[in-house]
């Protein structure tokens, strides 16, 4: 019997947002492309939902396309579209530890997340980490992870992540910004194939910093970096002006734009193509994709939700699944 790659895990995400709405239409929009499974409780799907339980992941492939493949894990409560619920928090927590040791012990292929509500797991569960990537280093026990979001036309990454912006500043270092960089090229060429990517690095003050007239980052450091790095091999543009590097001629000449900090990086893209976006983690030794919304708990319920990011999550997970098996066969 020929053997088939495991599939890839899709966690719950927060059960009162969009989620399990847009994991539901997945199923049916995919057709089979992708074989997946979602680990979460069943009751927390649309109730039209068709879905078939399963006891381990691989049993995802004896489940009918267009039916959802699910490895049950029950929560305490019910979950009401749009409405926090505290006793359900640590059950999300749960489900993402649970898909990793998949990942981790071979029986699934890469995670792709649903979309979480930080503040709920803050206040519900005293969840210490400000977001998935963060969590997702912890448990993979990797210090230092980079958040890449990616559509069509553009990948961007902010070199420092969920801190405030007055942080920002302060966190945003030689040290952080070269392990950025090359945690960010190496990727690249691993998962994309792209030989030696194109980099453009954003300065972190207006105008770059006009020379010093605007800050000094880009003086006192940033050229210094840059140069070194370009010494070792690195194709890199900048410290370039943020506000002129993101229009559409400007984004043809280079492959990645790493940005200073979390807005810098992703307006532009959540602008260009928010229902295509993903969100995906470098730096993991294993697959983590998830679709670049949150749990837009202002819609959930109302069966209008768009599975657009979350559909290119999944093939971006397996298609990174794809060359990794076969650039081990080489
Ligand atoms: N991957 C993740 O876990 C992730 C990503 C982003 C935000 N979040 C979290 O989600 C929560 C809400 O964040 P937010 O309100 O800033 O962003 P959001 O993406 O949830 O919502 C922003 C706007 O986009 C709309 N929207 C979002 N997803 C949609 C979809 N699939 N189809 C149609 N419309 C959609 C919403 O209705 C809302 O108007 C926050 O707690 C945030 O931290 C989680
Ligand atoms: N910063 C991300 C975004 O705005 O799309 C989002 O919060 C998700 O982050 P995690 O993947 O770390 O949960």
């Amino acid at each position: 019997m020929q053997h088939r790659r495991p599939p890839i895990a899709l966690t719950c995400g927060e059960p009162a947002g969009v989620g399990p709405e847009v994991a539901a239409k997945a199923i049916l929009d995919m057709k089979g492309r992708v074989p997946f499974f979602w680990i979460g409780d069943p009751r927390h799907l649309p109730v039209q939902t068709s879905f078939a339980e399963i006891k381990a992941p691989h049993e995802a492939y004896d489940v009918p396309a267009g039916v959802l493949p699910v490895l049950c894990h029950l929560f305490p409560a019910p979950a009401e579209a749009g409405v926090a619920n505290f006793a359900n928090a640590q059950g999300v927590i749960d489900v993402i530890a649970r898909a990793v040791d998949l990942v981790k012990t071979g029986q699934a292929s890469g995670i792709c997340t649903s979309p979480i509500h930080k503040k709920i797991l803050k206040d519900g569960a005293d969840f210490a980490y400000p977001g998935h990537t963060e969590y997702l280093a912890d448990l993979a026990g990797v210090d230092h992870v980079v958040m890449m979001l990616a559509c069509s036309e553009l990948r961007v990454v902010p070199a420092t992540i969920h801190i405030a912006l007055k942080d920002v500043a302060d966190q945003f270092t030689p040290e952080v910004l070269e392990e950025t960089i090359r945690i960010t090229a190496n990727d690249l060429t691993q998962h994309w194939g792209i030989e030696r990517p194109r980099i453009a690095i954003a300065g972190l003050n207006p105008h770059a910093g006009e020379g010093g007239a605007m800050g000094s980052e880009e003086l006192d450091w940033m050229n210094g970096l840059l140069d070194t790095l370009r010494g070792q091999g690195f194709d890199l543009k900048g410290p370039m002006p943020p506000d002129t590097m993101f229009h559409a001629r400007a984004r043809q000449a280079y492959d990645v734009a790493i940005c200073a900090y979390h807005d810098q990086a992703l307006i532009p893209i959540k602008t260009i193509d928010f229902d295509g976006g993903v969100n995906v983690t470098l730096g993991l030794p294993f697959i983590r994709t998830s679709p670049d919304h949150g749990t837009a708990m202002d819609i959930a319920g109302q069966g209008i939700a768009n599975p657009s990011s979350l559909i290119a999550a999944l093939d971006m997970a397996w298609d990174m699944a794809e060359r990794s098996a076969k650039d081990s066969d080489i």
